[in-house]
């Protein structure tokens, strides 16, 4: 059976969102402290939302330094999976899995609602389950959610298919609509909806689930 770390620093607060939605999917999900410096076997790893150290200095720049993302860019360096949700997408750009930068949304404020996304490449462990242009209502939850990157990053992003979901109606601000983009593996990918809520806590809406379950293979 497939398992999957979900690393939790001091202000995480949806580890037990992608527990649930990965039991759902019938794998198991466990939780792996931030002071932690080993994750042990494992098949991928989430960095789930939040606001790690409250979001201080920026969102994910100190949850970077913790013991547990050293074992997150090791097992990175192994080809595991790894997916970063929201605060995690903020930490893996802030720890250089990522290219650019997540910054406040345009209009200074919270967001907090559903949002349309459409697959905008299949080439990733989070979309290799999804059909081409598919199009999915995800909840986001964010202050901090604007992509931000220099020219040369993002048209490198999008002449190699490493944007992998986009705002249909971009709700704050980021760059080329982008949603959630990956690396040039396309073994780490991070993304500002929530699948994991997708559902509203009845049950893990089916494309979300489909979403979630690619990063198995
Ligand atoms: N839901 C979340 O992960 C919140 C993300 C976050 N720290 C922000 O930008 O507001």
């Amino acid at each position: 059976m497939s398992s999957v770390a979900v690393v939790v620093f001091p202000g995480t607060n949806c580890e037990h969102d992608v527990v649930g939605a990965y039991a759902e999917l019938g794998v198991t999900a466990r939780l792996v402290h931030h002071g932690e410096s080993e994750l042990g076997a494992v098949d991928a790893v989430v960095i789930p939302g939040g606001f790690s150290y409250g979001d201080y200095l920026r969102p994910g720049a100190i949850a970077r330094f913790a013991p547990a993302m050293g074992a997150v860019m090791d097992a990175a360096r192994r080809g595991v999976p790894i997916l970063g949700i929201c605060n995690g997408f903020q930490v893996l750009c802030e720890a250089g899995l990522l290219p650019g930068a997540l910054q406040k949304n345009a209009g200074l404020s919270f967001l907090c609602e559903h949002v349309e996304v459409e697959v905008a490449s299949v080439e990733s462990v989070l979309t290799q389950k999804m059909r081409a242009h598919e199009r999915l209502s995800l909840p986001i939850n964010h202050f901090e959610g604007n992509f931000t990157a220099d020219d040369d990053t993002l048209r490198r992003l999008e002449e190699s298919g490493r944007v992998v979901l986009r705002y249909v109606a971009n709700p704050n601000g980021s760059a080329h609509d982008i949603a959630g983009i990956a690396d040039a593996s396309g073994r780490v990918v991070g993304l500002m909806p929530h699948p994991e809520r997708a559902g509203g806590g009845y049950g893990l809406a089916e494309p979300a689930g489909r979403l979630l379950a690619g990063l198995l293979g």
